[in-house]
């Protein structure tokens, strides 16, 4: 076909009368989640209108349909979107999450409630934990663990003294540039700014290109993109959340040593997510401390075929030789042959803590 003015005409023509077609059924869609919105409410006045795992199993089926062209993650993320309008039209939720504005956490936020949350930057880690358990916020969402640099222990620390339960989890691939203001003079860069995570995972590169130039620690990479506006020996490493927001150009890309390097974020909420089929459970577990002890804590998943997905040590803040173990595996609480093992577990540790079921990370 070639591009003659009529054919350009032909097709613009059917995008007209396709797009009316959407319109007509994302209309009729928002009509439905009202009307859901109306139910929930009738059967309980403090009914909970965010459902995570009907929401993944939505994504989940429109990934599953989806033929091409477009690849089923995209097409995931406009549902994602449709869905994120829709809830706002229910109840409009807000999102605190570890800023400030411009971290991958925000991104990881956005990614997993879509853009018509009303997302709020918290100045540490606890903070949104303490502004969730207050009700100030429906959700949280902090960063758990990355593929490079492992578990960000902070996070599991806050679970301890906290009766927040994990309602998602969300996985982000992180990308970091080596970016630049206007003030920058670019090769006479002799200090980065990031967070320390951050130059852990670009070790190698920054050994490799900017060998003499000083690593300033700060507190986010959002910061160390503010902090290099108007400097003009400094450069940042960040990601493209920091990059558009501080208005910064990208000198490198992608500068990560890993090209696989991501991190998991959980949400956090109060609420007990139902089963949606392909779920993960997180518990704390604190054993006596004796011989043996991780083996006769593991004993039981394993006789079972449960698949563990994560095991971290923590040291317990009780007792000078005591440890916790955060546990994630496959599966529900709701399942029996879960419930079975948690059982045989809470018999054998000092203390068993479920901190929550939630649908396996869908985009
Ligand atoms: O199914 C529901 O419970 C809805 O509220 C509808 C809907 C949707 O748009 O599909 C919206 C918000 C919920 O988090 C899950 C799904």
């Amino acid at each position: 076909m070639s591009d003659t003015p009529t054919n350009l005409d032909a097709l613009r023509e059917r995008i007209d009368s396709l797009d009316n077609d959407i319109l007509r059924l994302i209309s009729a869609r928002a009509e439905c989640a009202k009307q859901v919105a109306e139910v929930k409410t009738r059967s309980d006045p403090d009914s909970v209108f965010y459902r995570p795992e009907r929401e993944a199993q939505v994504l989940r089926r429109i990934m599953e349909l989806n033929t091409g062209p477009l690849d089923s993650e995209e097409m995931a993320r406009l549902f994602r979107e449709i869905m994120s309008a829709c809830l706002a039209l229910e109840q409009p939720i807000k999102v605190a999450y570890l800023g400030p504005e411009g971290t991958f956490t925000q991104q990881a936020a956005l990614k997993h409630f879509g853009e018509s949350a009303v997302s709020l930057p918290m100045a540490a880690i606890d903070e949104v934990f303490r502004e969730v358990e207050a009700g100030a916020v429906n959700y949280g969402v902090v960063p758990v663990e990355n593929s490079t640099e492992g578990v960000i222990s902070h996070t599991l620390d806050s679970f301890m003294d906290s009766s927040i339960r994990i309602c998602g989890e969300v996985v982000l691939r992180i990308h970091h540039h080596l970016l630049v203001s206007e003030a920058t003079l670019r090769d006479k860069v002799s200090r980065i700014y990031s967070h320390p995570q951050s130059f852990a995972q670009c070790r190698k590169w920054l050994d490799a290109h900017y060998p003499r130039a000083e690593r300033v620690p700060v507190s986010s990479n959002a910061e160390a993109a503010r902090m290099i506006k108007g400097e003009w020996h400094s450069a940042a490493i960040a990601g493209d959340m920091a990059a558009n927001l501080y208005e910064l150009e990208k000198i490198s890309e992608k500068i990560e040593d890993r090209p696989d390097n991501s991190t998991r974020f959980l949400i956090i909420g109060s609420q007990h997510v139902p089963m949606s089929g392909e779920d993960k459970t997180s518990v704390v577990v604190a054993m006596r401390n004796q011989p043996g002890a991780l083996h006769e804590l593991l004993e039981p998943f394993h006789r079972h075929h449960i698949d563990l997905t994560r095991l971290e040590t923590r040291p317990s803040r009780t007792g000078m030789w005591n440890y916790v173990f955060f546990i994630d595996f496959k599966g529900h609480v709701d399942e029996p042959r879960v419930a079975a093992v948690l059982e045989e577990v809470r018999l054998r540790a000092a203390e068993l803590k479920v901190l929550g079921s939630y649908p396996m990370g869908v985009l």
